[in-house]
């Protein structure tokens, strides 16, 4: 009879994973044997000083509970003795001092019950209780049938803590998880802020709190708009707007409406008055890119705006206060241009308070093995791929090797590039590697046309601004506008190249 009950009980107990399924299983069957109301299981936490019940089942349900009951410390320390038996009948639940303050809280019917402990590996873990509604329900043989059930109900309570621990150093794992993904983010995705960018960072952070204008110098690509954005989301004006003007792309009658805003009416086609970046950038940064390709006529309007801070819209007369740090930015020589007179020596001093120089891409070689990363994982993003693709280590020394004159900028395009091939992966980069000189003829003779390997026989320069602009469409990807255009690459108005492009018969 015992054997064949705990057969029985064990095949219920173990027919779910959830516990108040097992639970309820087990109910059904152990009321035909005894005379119970509901089974409940609790969990002993000491070192939270109570008892946490977890699951109850009865006629009507069963259910997961996170119901908990605080304890004394004397309770506590009665349910810490280890010779405490492992069943006890308990006919009239007022003359049990912990039980009476515990298990009627979370059942109030309840007059008298089994308590059996669970322990595994000498663990107490907590106690399944068999109770009924009615007083004085229980005998010496009820506890006799339940008592070898102790291990499968131990075991199938430990499993489920572990499950529970397990599921909750995930739920902490992912939010730490999360919380460093966003402290990469704050660093505003600069990679290499540890290593190649570290020094630069330092400079940042110095200087990010303060109000004081910042140069930003470096080689196209190298990641000037990105240092501007970490400058700014370091600041107190982090979350204001943070506008970029790209000073080279603003043909020169549209500067003063596009920086400054315009009244309506103000010239023929202003049907609204309209905000400038500078006020667009109110209580926040501008971004003021290339600064060094601004005519001198509008450095003079943006001196007065940088020592007044107030500007005044185009066709108006208002003076505009604003609050606003400027970012500057240029790859050119701006102390180089102020000597030929290119460049206002008053801006110069103005803006170059703090100048930052971002060393080139080839300079900081222990950052390329994460920008590859960082662009892989990009592009993985970006044309959805299943996998990342792998890049072996001959091919990442071959990056490493790459003496990168398009900066951070060519090596997204190149990475880029790349994945459009072998989406798959592993990626290929031996596309980088020079390839054989490459011979033109001219005057019936055949002419190197790399610089670096030309002799003293020089080609018509259309001839070499054809092969050079080939190339740098070549490196962009036969991009020729936007961001990471050859266009922006070679430093050029898009539509100067386009017609040149034109001019000399090349497609993009
Ligand atoms: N340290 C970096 N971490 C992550 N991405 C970078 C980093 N540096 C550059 N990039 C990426 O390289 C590209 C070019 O960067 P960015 O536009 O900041 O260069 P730039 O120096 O301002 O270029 P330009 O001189 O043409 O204005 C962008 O896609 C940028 O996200």
């Amino acid at each position: 009879m015992e054997k064949t009950c705990y057969f029985e009980a064990t095949q219920r107990l173990c027919a779910s994973l959830q516990l108040e399924k097992s639970l309820e299983h087990y109910f059904h069957y152990m009321k035909q044997k005894l005379p119970i109301d509901g089974i409940f299981m609790n969990l002993f936490q000491p070192e939270q000083r109570q008892i946490q019940f977890i699951a109850h089942a009865n006629n009507e349900s069963a259910q997961a509970l996170e119901q908990c009951v605080p304890l004394t410390e004397e309770m506590c320390q009665v349910l810490s003795q280890p010779d405490r038996p492992v069943i006890r009948i308990i006919n009239h639940i007022e003359t049990d001092g912990v039980t009476f303050h515990v298990a009627p809280r979370v059942f109030p019917d309840i007059q008298s019950l089994i308590l059996m402990r669970m322990i595994c590996d000498d663990t107490h873990l907590g106690v399944v209780g068999y109770y009924s509604k009615t007083p004085n329900s229980f005998r010496a043989i009820h506890a006799d049938l339940i008592e070898s059930h102790m291990h499968p109900l131990a075991l199938i309570t430990a499993f489920n803590l572990q499950g529970r621990n397990l599921l909750a150093q995930n739920q902490q794992l992912a939010e730490q998880n999360d919380t460093l993904k966003r402290s990469l983010e704050v660093k505003n995705g600069v990679i290499g802020a540890d290593a190649g960018l570290k020094r630069v960072m330092e400079q940042v952070q110095a200087i990010a709190h303060l109000d004081t204008s910042v140069l930003i110098l470096g080689e196209t690509g190298v990641g000037k708009e990105v240092i501007a954005n970490a400058v700014h989301e370091h600041s107190t004006r982090a979350g204001k707007p943070f506008i970029k003007v790209n000073c080279g792309a603003i043909p020169d009658s549209l500067l003063d409406s596009e920086l400054f805003g315009y009244e309506k009416g103000a010239f023929t086609g202003a049907e609204q008055r309209k905000q400038g970046y500078f006020e667009q950038a109110d209580g926040g940064t501008i971004f003021l890119d290339e600064i060094g390709e601004l005519p001198l006529s509008a450095q003079v309007r943006l001196l007065r705006v940088l020592q007044n801070s107030t500007i005044t819209r185009v066709g108006g007369y208002e003076s505009i206060e604003l609050n606003i740090r400027v970012i500057a930015a240029t790859h050119r020589d701006l102390q180089h241009m102020v000597q030929d007179g290119e460049f206002r020596q008053d801006l110069w001093y103005r803006l170059a308070i703090f100048p930052i120089q971002i060393p080139p891409l080839r300079q900081r070689t222990s950052d390329i093995p994460l920008l590859a990363q960082f662009a892989v994982e990009k592009m993985t993003a970006k044309f959805n791929l299943p996998n990342l693709p792998r890049i072996h280590s001959d091919q990442l020394s071959l990056l490493s090797r790459y003496p990168w004159p398009g900066n951070v900028r060519e090596m997204m395009n190149v990475i880029e590039r790349a994945v459009i091939q072998h989406p798959e992966g592993p990626l290929d980069f031996s596309f980088l590697m020079p390839s054989e000189p490459e011979v033109v003829t001219c005057d019936n003779q055949q002419v190197i046309i790399d610089p670096s390997r030309a002799g003293d026989k020089l080609v018509p320069l259309e001839l070499m601004m054809q092969k050079y602009i080939s190339h740098a469409l070549k490196v962009c990807g036969g991009k020729v506008y936007g961001s990471g255009g050859a266009a922006e690459m070679l430093a050029v108005n898009p539509n100067t190249l386009r017609s040149k492009m034109k001019k000399l018969g090349i497609q993009a």
